[in-house]
């Protein structure tokens, strides 16, 4: 009796089993689009790319074999035609999947919402944040906190190694240098005076992320029990949010007394979220909703701005031609002691500013897809029909590589943004249209001027044991670059304190 319940079940299960594949394999509606066998069966193999770091060099492997439309798991579609891309970021009717919705750990805001009234409503509170206007007021902080503290610490570096030079792990000083900035200018002043210090505000970052990430695991992860199992995280959110919470109030007592003293208001993050106001209904964000954006704001923006900065330094070392053209083209515009603001290193140092856009283009700190869902009625994109409710990956590696857009798309060109505003426009790293990134601006504010002053200030070289070289090429004739991996929202170097080490000497007066 007991056999035959057993084999029964067994039975049953194959039979099932068997219903399952062929469905995939012959009557599914994504069946005649290219995909790897196993990842149309089941969904564990793209799970794993994500959880071992593997989905950056999946997304652009995969655009590169199988073109702009492939199955990466069953009811999974990935598009990478530039156009097909446009069409879905363009407009809010594909909203973003529950991915987004573990990063909700505080209330639902603007990068995490599904709703396309909250997402258009924050923008419109926080459209004059984000403003050349409003920018160029934070400015001077911006340069205080970021290049002209790295550069300090450089120096301090290089006078304390009783050497003319020093040797540094770019990736780790881009990470400190983008965590200092986005708090100066989350917290305003208040940090020094909380008791907090910066590296307690990255790991609080850290932690945040690896909570959502158990979230997105194990949905009820945050309920008791198995709250206890995760108490050291949950307890880590908790003072994240205190001390957000602490500066927010901090700055509301403030502003009375700037107010009675006719002092100027402080411009910066904080102050845009307690000010921001919706110019049709007159709202405002609650206290919390204050916290929530200044959290999805913190978290969004440190690692990727990190990031972009190491892959540029990167590919720059890489690219010896590249490296003298920029650093001349940087050194013949401003003189050796001059401190390069974002307006006149876009004004005058185009090439560098294409080093930039390249190195966004071809590494993306964000080259993975952007999930969204296929809305009523379905959609068709190359010829396959989508129906409605199907995953589909916007894959900004894809778009980025796209063979008929870019000529040589594996090669590190900057000059193919020389005098080519529109190649701008093609690159997909902040993403576009409705849910595009609205820190764009405030990024290469902090970033070309980063590397315009290194650039002016520092010679830089790599150093003897460097296994990442000009001259070690790849099968496809370009310098062979350090490995990446996909970290929770960016994509990094694997192996940075081994990659990411180059030699600084300070520039030679001119
Ligand atoms: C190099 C730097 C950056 C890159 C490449 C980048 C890229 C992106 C991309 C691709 C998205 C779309 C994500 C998606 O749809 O899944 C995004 C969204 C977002 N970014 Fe950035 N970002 C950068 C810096 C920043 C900075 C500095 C901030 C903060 C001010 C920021 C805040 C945000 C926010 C709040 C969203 C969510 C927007 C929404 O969903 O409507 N980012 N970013």
């Amino acid at each position: 009796m007991e056999f035959w319940s057993i084999s029964s079940a067994l039975l049953a299960i194959a039979v099932l089993a068997i219903g399952y594949f062929a469905y995939q394999l012959w009557l599914s509606p994504f069946r005649d689009i290219p995909g790897r066998l196993l990842y149309r069966l089941s969904p564990i193999p793209s799970r794993l790319d994500a959880l071992l770091g593997r989905l950056a060099n999946a997304c652009e492997e995969d655009y590169y074999e199988f073109g702009d439309i492939y199955v990466t798991g069953p009811g999974v579609v990935v598009i990478s035609n530039p156009d097909d891309c446009r069409a879905v970021l363009s407009t809010h009717k594909y909203t973003k999947n529950k991915f987004y919705q573990a990063f909700a750990l505080i209330e639902d805001n603007i990068f995490t919402t599904q709703s396309a009234d909250l997402a258009s409503l924050r923008r419109r509170q926080l459209k004059h944040t984000f403003s050349h206007a409003y920018l160029s007021q934070m400015e001077p902080a911006l340069l205080k906190r970021g290049i002209l503290a790295l550069e300090q610490r450089w120096d301090n570096l290089i006078a304390n190694s009783g050497n003319p030079r020093a040797q540094i792990q770019y990736e780790a000083e881009f990470a400190r240098m983008s965590i200092d900035v986005i708090v100066a200018l989350g917290y305003g002043q208040s940090l020094h005076i909380l008791g907090t210090s910066h590296e307690q505000v990255a790991r609080w970052v850290h932690d945040y992320n690896v909570l959502a990430m158990v979230k997105l695991i194990v949905p009820f992860a945050c309920t008791w029990p198995f709250s206890l199992l995760i108490s050291a995280l949950l307890k880590s959110k908790s003072e994240f949010v205190a001390s957000v919470t602490a500066a927010a109030n901090m700055r509301r007592e403030q502003l009375q007394a700037i107010k009675a003293a006719g002092q100027k208001r402080p411009v910066d993050i904080l102050q845009a979220l307690l000010d921001g106001e919706d110019p049709e209904s007159r709202a405002k964000m609650t206290a919390t909703q204050v916290v929530a954006e200044n959290i999805a704001i913190i978290v969004a923006s440190t690692d990727i701005v990190a990031q972009t900065l190491t892959w540029t330094l990167c590919y720059i070392m890489l690219y010896p031609d590249t490296y003298h053209r920029a650093t001349e083209e940087v050194r013949n515009a401003f003189p050796r002691r001059h401190i390069i603001n974002y307006g006149e290193a876009k004004a005058r140092l185009e090439f560098t500013e294409a080093c930039l856009f390249e190195a966004l283009r071809i590494r993306a700190a964000t080259g993975v897809f952007l999930p969204r869902i296929v809305p009523k009625g379905g959609a068709t994109f190359q010829g396959h029909f989508l129906p409605a409710g199907t995953e589909l990956g916007v894959n900004v590696a894809g778009a980025n590589h796209h063979q008929p857009t870019w000529n040589n798309p594996r090669r590190f060109t900057p000059e193919r943004f020389l005098d080519n505003e529109k190649a701008k426009q093609d690159v997909f790293s902040f993403s576009l249209g409705a849910r595009m990134c609205p820190g764009k601006n405030l990024a290469l504010f902090e970033m070309l001027p980063t590397i315009a002053n290194l650039l002016k200030d520092y010679d830089f070289t790599l150093p003897a044991d460097a296994l990442f070289t000009p001259d070690r090429l790849d099968t496809h004739g370009n310098p062979t670059v350090m490995p990446r991996s996909h970290r929770f929202t960016s994509v990094g170097p694997t192996y940075p304190d081994r990659d990411c080490q180059v030699i600084i000497r300070r520039a030679a007066e001119y």
